[in-house]
Order: C-alpha cells, then sequence, then structure tokens
C-alpha cells in the first residue's frame, strides 16, 4: 500500500528467480517424502489470547514451497512494510487515500482494547447499545407493528456490502437463530426480486430495514420506495412507517428525506468500508436473527483475530502466511483463481461473500501512486460448499490444464450430529482425501496395475492424476459465532496483506462506477428510438430490440 510497485522489491526478484530455476523441484510428494515433519513446519494453530474460546487450524503444508521460498515470501512481506501499514490501519491513518478516509472495520469490534482516534470511534458503543435494544424489543414482542401485532418477518433491503455480509452470516450461524423470526434479503433491481419476497410478507408484521452506506444506491432506493408503497397501500397512514422501517446508513439527510425517523436510523461513519460493514449497523438483521448475545460473540471472535494479526510475528501470523501463498501462485504461477471450499452447508455463502471482500477489494490494475502494476493482483475468487463442488466442478481441479490454489475450510464437529455424527464423518473424509488427491494425485503406474494388460493408452492416460495441486486447510471445533467472526478477519486481513504488497489501494471501488453513470445515461433514453444517441451500433441495436417488445 506504499504505491511502489512490487516488482522493484528485492524478494519479489528473488522469488521469480527461484520460482525459474526450481519450479521442476517444487514437488509435493517429494517434499513430504523428504520431510516428515513438514506437517508441524507448514501449520499454525491459532488461540484467542482473550474473549471467547477460538482456535483455528491453518495448515499450508500441502503448498509448493519450501523453508527458503517462505522465508522469501516473509521477507517480501518486510519490504512493503506489511507492518507498517498494518499499524497504521489500527492507528485511524487515512490508508484509503484515493477517498482520503481511515480504514476502522476493526474499531467495529473493539471493545476499547486498542487506542483509536478518528471521529466516530467513540460512538461505535451507543450504536451496539441501540442494536441491542431494537433488536431485543423486536425478539421478545415488545415491538408492535401498526395494528399491534408482533414482528415475524424482516426484510433487508440493500446491495453489496449493505447485503451480502448479512446473507452469508446469517446462513452460517443458523443454528443460533430465532426459527419464527424470518429473514428475506432483497439486493436486485430486479422487480421479481422484491415482488417475490413481498408475497411472503404480511405487511402488519413485517420490518424494512433499509441498509445503505450512501443512501443513493439506485437498486436499493427503489426497492425501498416500491417496499414502502406496498405497506403504505395496506396501512395507509404514513405515520405507520416509523414501526415498520429502519435505515442503516451514513447519511441522515437522505434517511430522513425518505421518511424514515432519525430515531430509527442505525449510524456508522465513512471509515467503514461496505464489503467490511457486517460488524456495523449493516450487522442489525444479523442481530435480529441470531440475538444480540451472539451478534457481540461473532463481533469479539474477529477481534481476536485482529489482535492476533497486529501483534503476531509475521512468521506465525495467520492473515500473512495466507496472503503470501496466494501471492507466490497468482504473481509465479500464474494462477488466475483462487477457490473457497467450505465443508460446512452452513457456509454456503461464504465465498459469494468473500467475492465481494476480494475482488472489490484487490481487483485493481495501478497502485496508490498511480503507476500501472505490472504484474497480476487480486485473484478471481469463487467456490461452493463441499460436497457439491466435488460433483461439478472438481474435475477440472483435479485433470484440468489450470492451477486452482483453494482453501479447504471445514469444522471438526457439527451442530447436527445425526446418526451418531455418519454424515459428518462422511463429509469430513471427503474434506481430508479431496487436498490429499490434489496434492499426490495418482500415476500411470498405479494406473497400469489397477486396470491390467488389456487397457487402451488412451484410457490409462485420462485416469492419471498430476498431483501437485496446492491447497490450505483450515479447521476449528465448531463454527459458533465467535468461530465464524475469527475466520472472516482472518480473510479480510488477508485480503489488507496482499493489498499492500500490490501497491493497491484496497479499499475504493472506483471501477463499479462507470456502469452506472452509463445506465443512468440510458435509462433516460429507453422511450424512444430517436432518444438513442451517442452509442456504438452493437448497444444501439440491442435497445432498439428491447423497444420493440417493451410492453409498459
Ligand atoms: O451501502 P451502499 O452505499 O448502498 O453501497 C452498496 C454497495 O455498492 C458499492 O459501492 C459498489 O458495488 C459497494 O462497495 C457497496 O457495498
Amino acid at each position: 500500500m506504499s504505491g511502489r510497485l512490487a516488482s522493484e522489491y528485492s524478494a519479489w526478484k528473488k522469488l521469480q528467480h527461484i520460482y525459474d530455476s526450481d519450479k521442476s523441484k517444487l514437488i509435493l510428494k517429494d517434499l513430504f517424502g523428504q520431510d516428515p515433519d513438514r506437517f508441524s513446519k507448514f501449520s499454525v494453530e491459532y488461540a484467542s489470547k482473550d474473549g471467547p474460546d477460538v482456535t483455528l487450524l491453518l495448515d499450508y503444508s500441502k503448498n509448493l514451497i519450501t523453508p527458503p521460498i517462505l522465508d522469501t515470501l516473509l521477507t517480501l512481506a518486510k519490504e512493503a512494510e506489511v507492518e507498517t501499514y498494518r499499524d497504521k490501519m489500527f492507528a485511524g491513518e487515512h490508508i484509503n487515500t484515493s477517498e482520503d478516509r481511515a480504514v476502522l472495520h476493526v474499531a467495529l469490534r473493539n471493545f476499547n482494547d486498542f487506542q483509536i482516534q478518528e471521529a466516530g470511534t467513540e460512538e461505535v458503543n451507543s450504536v451496539l447499545e441501540h442494536m441491542k435494544e431494537f433488536s431485543e424489543s423486536v425478539r421478545n414482542g415488545e415491538w408492535k407493528g401498526y395494528t399491534g401485532k408482533t414482528i415475524n418477518t424482516i426484510v433487508n433491503i440493500g446491495i453489496g456490502g449493505s447485503d451480502l455480509g448479512p446473507v452469508m452470516v446469517i446462513e452460517a450461524l443458523k443454528p443460533y437463530s430465532k426459527r419464527d423470526l424470518t429473514a428475506h434479503f432483497v439486493s436486485n433491481i430486479d422487480g421479481t426480486h422484491i415482488a417475490e419476497t413481498l408475497r411472503e410478507c404480511d405487511p402488519e408484521r413485517t420490518i424494512f430495514i433499509i441498509a445503505s452506506k450512501t443512501f443513493t444506491t439506485q437498486e436499493t432506493i427503489t426497492n425501498a420506495e416500491t417496499a414502502k408503497e406496498w405497506f403504505l397501500s395496506s396501512a395507509k397512514d404514513k405515520a405507520h412507517v416509523a414501526k415498520h422501517f429502519v435505515a442503516l446508513s451514513t447519511n441522515t439527510k437522505a434517511v430522513t428525506a425518505f421518511g424514515i425517523d432519525e430515531k430509527n436510523m442505525f449510524q456508522f461513519w465513512d471509515w467503514v468500508g461496505g464489503r467490511y460493514s457486517l460488524w456495523s449497523a449493516i450487522g442489525l438483521s444479523i442481530a435480529l436473527v441470531i440475538g444480540f448475545n451472539n451478534f457481540e460473540q461473532l463481533l469479539k471472535g474477529a477481534h481476536g483475530m485482529d489482535k492476533h494479526f497486529k501483534e503476531t510475528p509475521l512468521e506465525k501470523n495467520l492473515p500473512v502466511l495466507l496472503a503470501l501463498v496466494g501471492v507466490w501462485y497468482n504473481d509465479f504461477y500464474g494462477a488466475q483463481t483462487h477457490a473457497l471450499l467450505p465443508y460446512d452447508q452452513y457456509l454456503h455463502k461464504f465465498a459469494d461473500y468473500f467475492q465481494q471482500g476480494d475482488m472489490e477489494s484487490n481487483g485493481k490494475t495501478v497502485t496508490k501512486g498511480g503507476h500501472r502494476v505490472n504484474y497480476e493482483t487480486g485473484p478471481i475468487i469463487w467456490g461452493a460448499a463441499g460436497t457439491n463442488g466435488q460433483h461439478s466442478f472438481y474435475q477440472l481441479v483435479h485433470q484440468g490444464t489450470k492451477l486452482i490454489p483453494a482453501d479447504f475450510i471445514a469444522p471438526a464437529t457439527t451442530h447436527n450430529p445425526i446418526r451418531n455424527s455418519l454424515h459428518h464423518r462422511i463429509l469430513l473424509s471427503n474434506f481430508f482425501a479431496q487436498p490429499e488427491a490434489l496434492a499426490f494425485g495418482k500415476t500411470e503406474e498405479q494406473v497400469r496395475k489397477e486396470l491390467g494388460s488389456g487397457a487402451s493408452e488412451a484410457l490409462i492416460k485420462s485416469k492419471v492424476f498430476e498431483g501437485n495441486k496446492p491447497s490450505n486447510s483450515i479447521m476449528f471445533p465448531l463454527l459458533t459465532p465467535a468461530t465464524l467472526g475469527a475466520l472472516v478477519a482472518l480473510y479480510e486481513h488477508k485480503i489488507f496483506t496482499q493489498g499492500v504488497i500490490w501497491g493497491i489501494n484496497s479499499f475504493d471501488q472506483m471501477g463499479v462506477e462507470l456502469g452506472k453513470v452509463l445506465a443512468k445515461n440510458i435509462l433516460a433514453q429507453l422511450e424512444k428510438p430517436e432518444d438513442v444517441v451517442g452509442h456504438d451500433s452493437s448497444t444501439t441495436g440491442l435497445i432498439h430490440y428491447y423497444q420493440k417488445y417493451r410492453k409498459e
């Protein structure tokens, strides 16, 4: 984040040299064969120092690295001043330089621990208190709708960071949820999303949570207005809006202009990036569904990981290690993607969440200093919950031509130990087997032996697994709120570390602006064919096609 080109660091040059000269020697089978202690050398167990008990095991031994490569990667982190920039972030320095903002999602889960100087941080606790009061009164039935009935449905209307975090966490922490409170999430501007959701809502028993940092996002404001119209078609009196609409935002003026009472507004601050906001008022739907105490556990779990990131030497620092092995594949092996593969159905939205978290943060081409990078930055993030992925895209991961580094994530125990944990044992056997198969493969010799003499050469070749595909494995005892908090913070800090190394600003998102501006212009031209001006022939042709069929 210094804005320097990563390729100028001497450690970067050394890594390139090692890659060029040693690549063919980096064979996992051999590396494990040569060193029986490889697992203990390349794994770290994290244990929270205070707060709720969280332990996490990171096994990064199945990576194409040796001790000298890891040392050089650590030197790279030092040269890029990861520690300095980390400390600047925690101190509230304006490391989001393009927007001149601090980056302080860590202050949302700080519980007065680190000293952070930035306007607004002193208000964090009172917003948490407001969230507590509100969520408890809805959950215990004190909060009543306009006809005096209790609330049984919440609808969060938000998009991107004002949607994905709460969706992911509520899915992940379902075992802790109040089962008689239904949560819906409306994000897409496609009217289908809100229409289908409203079909399932009773206006007398529904609260709409309008979640938007800026309160100007077209999708969110349009969906919120539609929800208000729908609500008022039953409630009639605008005064009832106060019982059914709340806002999560930094923009008081726009919230009140929309018609939401300021006392029903939950504030946050410009130093909370959208994709880092689930810990803020944006987490209100989480607190409503799992209860405030569990929400607080989530925050405390994340704080434990913040402490670890801030205080642990780089060589034992989980986010740093994940970041460094990621850089190794992304920048030297030319890997284009990184798969997140949780073997936990509750984490089925984890990859979706970190698609925004990682790709909106690190999908940049210029450094903070304005130079075009001459290396790869953020990887394409994707994934699905195991074992579903195995029956879909793992074929390519095992035998395709691409190198796909992956993180396998699993809890040692399950919230649903049905049939004496039979399902979980089968799930975990797959979780253990897949990284093993990827790393060690299956040789032609083994295949020949298995198939016997009559097998065709083509069949033999098709059954070979080249192996040597790297992965990390992350395990924890059980997916609790605090563990999830730590896990999410782990990835947040990984993204931060990579951003610092690549010299980019991980905290703006200029790349989403152009499309928004063009869409606004096009919206004004959709009425009549003669209005469609200033476009290329393809765009004009597409709009004309639409105009031929439009009905309204
Ligand atoms: O919370 P807001 O201001 O409605 O923004 C929603 C999302 O839009 C973006 O600005 C761009 O997609 C995201 O960064 C953000 O999470």
